[in-house]
C-alpha cells in the first residue's frame, strides 16, 4: 500500500499528504499539499460523507492538484493544497472538530492555509481560526474577505467581459444571449449582472427554489435542465457541476463561448478542448474564470480591503484570461494548454528566483 501510494505522490509530484485524527471530537481529515513554489499551500476544506478512504484520497489529491494550477494561473503567491473532513456537514460538525482541524492546520508551521468548500463556510473558519491563523474565507467583520462566492462572482463575470472583447471585438454584452446552467449563488450574482449590463439570459437548475428566485427577481428566461444544451447563443456559462462538457453535451452546443464557473467543465480536458475547437467554440478556461475568491481572500494576508481585492479580482482575471486566449491563437494550442503553460510559467518563474538568490 505504502509503496504504491509513494508512486503517485511521485508521479503526480505531491509534496505532502497529512492525515489527522482526533478521538475526542471524532475528526477525520486529510491535508494534501502538492506544491508551495509560490507560496504556502492555500486551498479549501470540504466536508463531505466519502463512501469510503479511497474516495477521499483521490478527491484530495485531484483537487490539491487542481490548486496549484488555479492559484499559480491567478497571479497570487499562494501553492496548491486542499484538506478533506471525512462526514457528513449537517449532522457531524461541531466546535470541537472544527477546532480539531484547526490545531492539524496549525501543526503545519504555515504550509498549508485552509479556506471554504462544499460542506464549509465563513462561520466555520470563526471557529478554526481560534487555534490558527492560518485559515482565510472569515467575515470581514474578522478581518477576512467576505463572501468567497461573490468574489468568484465578481471574477467570472469580468472574465466573461475580457474574453467577450478578444472574441467578439467588445466587451459589452448588451445584447448578447447568455444561458446559465445552475442559478445558485454563483449563477444567479452572474445572470444579475448579466441583466442590468442588457444580455438576453437564459437559465436551467434542478432546485426549484433557486429556480424560482432568478424567474422572480431577474425576469430570465427557463429552460429544463436537459434543454440547456441545445439553446443558440452567443455564451454557454455553466455554473453548476463538473464533467459536463462531453461526449454527449459538446455536439449539441449551439455557442460561441463557453465561459462559467463550474470546476473541471471537461470531462476530459485533452480530448474535449479539442472537440470545441472543432467546432469553433472558445473555452474560456474554468480556473482562469473562477479564481476570484481565492484572490480576494488572499488579501486578508495583507489587512483586507474590498475595494482594493474586488479590482485585483478583475485584474487579474481579465488580464490572464487575455494572455489565454491571445497564447492560444498565436502557438495554435487549446485555451487548456495556453492555461497550463501561464500557470507553469509562473511556477518555474519562482523556482527560478529562489535559485538565483542560492546560487550568489
Ligand atoms: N463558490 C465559489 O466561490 C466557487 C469558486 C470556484 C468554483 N466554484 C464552482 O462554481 C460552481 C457553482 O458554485 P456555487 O457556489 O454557485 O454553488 P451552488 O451550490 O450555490 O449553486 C449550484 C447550483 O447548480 C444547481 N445544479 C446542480 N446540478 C445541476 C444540474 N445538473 N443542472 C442545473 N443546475 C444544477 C444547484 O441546484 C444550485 O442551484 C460549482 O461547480 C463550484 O464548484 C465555486
Amino acid at each position: 500500500m505504502s509503496k504504491v501510494f509513494f508512486e503517485v505522490l511521485q508521479k503526480e509530484e505531491f509534496e505532502q499528504v497529512v492525515y489527522g485524527y482526533d478521538k475526542f471530537s471524532g475528526l477525520k481529515a486529510i491535508i494534501a499539499i502538492h506544491n508551495t513554489a509560490l507560496g504556502p499551500a492555500f486551498g479549501g476544506t470540504r466536508m463531505y460523507p466519502y463512501a469510503s478512504e479511497d474516495d477521499a484520497i483521490y478527491d484530495v489529491l485531484r483537487l490539491s492538484k487542481a490548486m496549484t494550477y488555479k492559484n499559480a494561473a491567478g497571479g497570487i503567491n499562494f501553492g496548491g493544497g486542499k484538506a478533506i473532513i471525512i462526514g457528513d456537514a449537517k449532522k457531524d460538525k461541531t466546535e470541537d472538530l472544527l477546532r480539531a482541524y484547526g490545531r492539524l492546520i496549525e501543526g503545519l508551521g504555515g504550509r498549508f492555509i485552509g479556506g471554504v468548500d462544499i460542506g464549509t463556510d465563513e462561520d466555520d473558519m470563526v471557529i478554526v481560526h481560534q487555534e490558527t491563523n492560518n485559515c482565510t474565507a472569515l467575515p470581514e467583520a474578522y478581518g477576512g474577505g467576505g463572501s468567497t462566492s461573490m468574489a468568484t462572482a465578481h471574477g467570472v463575470y469580468n472574465g466573461i467581459k475580457a474574453a467577450a472583447d478578444e472574441v467578439f471585438g467588445s466587451p459589452s454584452l448588451n445584447g448578447k444571449t447568455v444561458s446559465i446552467q445552475g442559478v445558485g449563488h454563483i449563477g444567479f450574482a452572474l445572470a444579475q449582472s448579466l441583466k442590468n449590463e442588457g444580455a438576453k439570459v437564459i437559465v436551467c437548475d434542478v432546485d426549484p427554489t433557486n429556480l424560482k428566485k432568478a424567474q422572480d427577481e431577474l425576469n430570465v428566461e427557463v429552460v429544463s435542465p436537459e434543454e440547456i444544451y441545445d439553446q443558440e447563443v452567443d455564451i454557454f456559462a455553466p455554473c453548476a457541476m463538473g464533467a459536463i462538457l462531453n461526449d454527449n453535451t459538446i455536439p449539441r452546443l449551439k455557442c460561441k463561448m463557453i465561459a462559467g464557473s463550474a470546476n473541471n467543465q471537461l470531462k476530459d480536458e485533452d480530448k474535449h478542448s479539442k472537440m470545441l475547437v472543432e467546432r469553433n467554440i472558445v473555452f474560456a478556461v474554468d480556473y482562469i474564470l473562477s479564481v476570484g475568491g481565492c484572490i480576494n481572500n488572499s488579501h486578508q494576508f495583507i489587512g483586507y480591503n474590498r475595494e482594493r481585492a474586488y479590482a485585483q479580482v478583475a485584474g487579474n482575471i481579465t488580464t490572464n484570461i487575455r494572455k489565454v486566449l491571445r497564447m492560444s491563437q498565436e502557438k495554435n494550442i487549446t485555451t487548456v494548454e495556453a492555461a497550463r503553460q501561464l500557470a507553469e510559467q509562473r511556477i518555474q518563474s519562482a523556482i527560478n528566483r529562489k535559485s538565483w538568490f542560492l546560487n550568489k
